[in-house]
């Protein structure tokens, strides 16, 4: 269902120098898996996502989404298949000011490629326990509201995938809980794919898979090597 191949990603910084970021070989999650991204801050989880969505193009590697490559296309053909196949939360939520909770949701469709009808987005929000907020904007609504709508938002249109950025980050406990249940039972009833970052282990653990950035990234380990290498010279010296 999602298939990365030899992934690289670096970026320039202020400085100019050029740094690694990403080197993966290989990933993959199947139709209707639930995984979820763990690794310490910096090393590389929103780009990760941000390439798999197209958002960002690998410096190199492809990206198969739903049998779809990815990195063959222009900007504004992977903006097209992003709207077809993939949902993604993010972490600011970035949902549309001046438009309700119901309107978002809705615009959420409207930018698929796929039919689907007013009374999901509404029935989704129910579902968030935003039956009675269908008519707030983002600047009437409580942070832990806003996420819910993203995530209603992101999975309106029955993606193949769901992306999801630290979906729980800025909620309390109560709320985080309602977010994870609404993802996981609406993946699983729809067969979506997902793929969540999280650093809360509290959460990571209720999904099928946890995978360590650290472990699929070759930059990390080449990080190390070069540390161990540089501590054992210390040592020798
Ligand atoms: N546009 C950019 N230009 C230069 N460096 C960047 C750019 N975007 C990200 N980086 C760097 O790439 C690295 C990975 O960033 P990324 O946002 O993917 O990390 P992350 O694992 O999601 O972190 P966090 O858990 O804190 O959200 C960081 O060191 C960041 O400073």
């Amino acid at each position: 269902m999602l298939r990365l191949e030899n992934i690289k990603k670096s970026f320039v910084q202020p400085d100019g120098k050029r740094v690694p970021i990403l080197d993966v070989p290989s990933f993959e999650i199947a139709a209707g898996e639930q995984v979820v991204l763990i690794g310490p801050s910096g090393c590389g989880k929103t780009t990760l996502l941000h390439i798999i969505s197209g958002i960002t193009k690998p410096d190199s590697g492809k990206v198969f989404v739903d049998g779809t490559e990815l990195t063959r296309y222009s900007e504004s053909t992977r903006d097209r298949i992003r709207a077809d196949k993939i949902g993604y939360v993010f972490q600011t939520f970035n949902l549309l000011d001046g438009f309700s909770a119901l309107e978002n949701v809705l615009l959420g469709i409207s930018f698929g490629a796929k039919r689907s009808s007013p009374a999901r987005a509404k029935e989704l929000l129910e579902k968030v326990g935003l039956g009675h907020r269908l008519g707030n904007k983002p600047h009437q609504m409580s942070v832990g509201e806003k996420q819910r709508v993203a995530v209603a938002r992101a999975v309106a249109n029955r993606p193949a995938l769901l992306l999801a950025d630290e979906p729980t980050a800025n909620i309390d406990p109560q709320n985080q809980q309602q977010v994870v249940q609404l993802i996981k039972d609406t993946c699983r009833e729809e067969n979506i794919a997902m793929l969540m970052v999280t650093h809360s282990m509290e959460v990571a653990n209720q999904f099928d898979r946890v995978v360590q950035l650290d472990e699929l990234n070759r930059v990390v380990a080449d990080l190390r090597s070069t540390a161990s290498a540089a501590s054992s010279e210390g040592g020798d010296a």
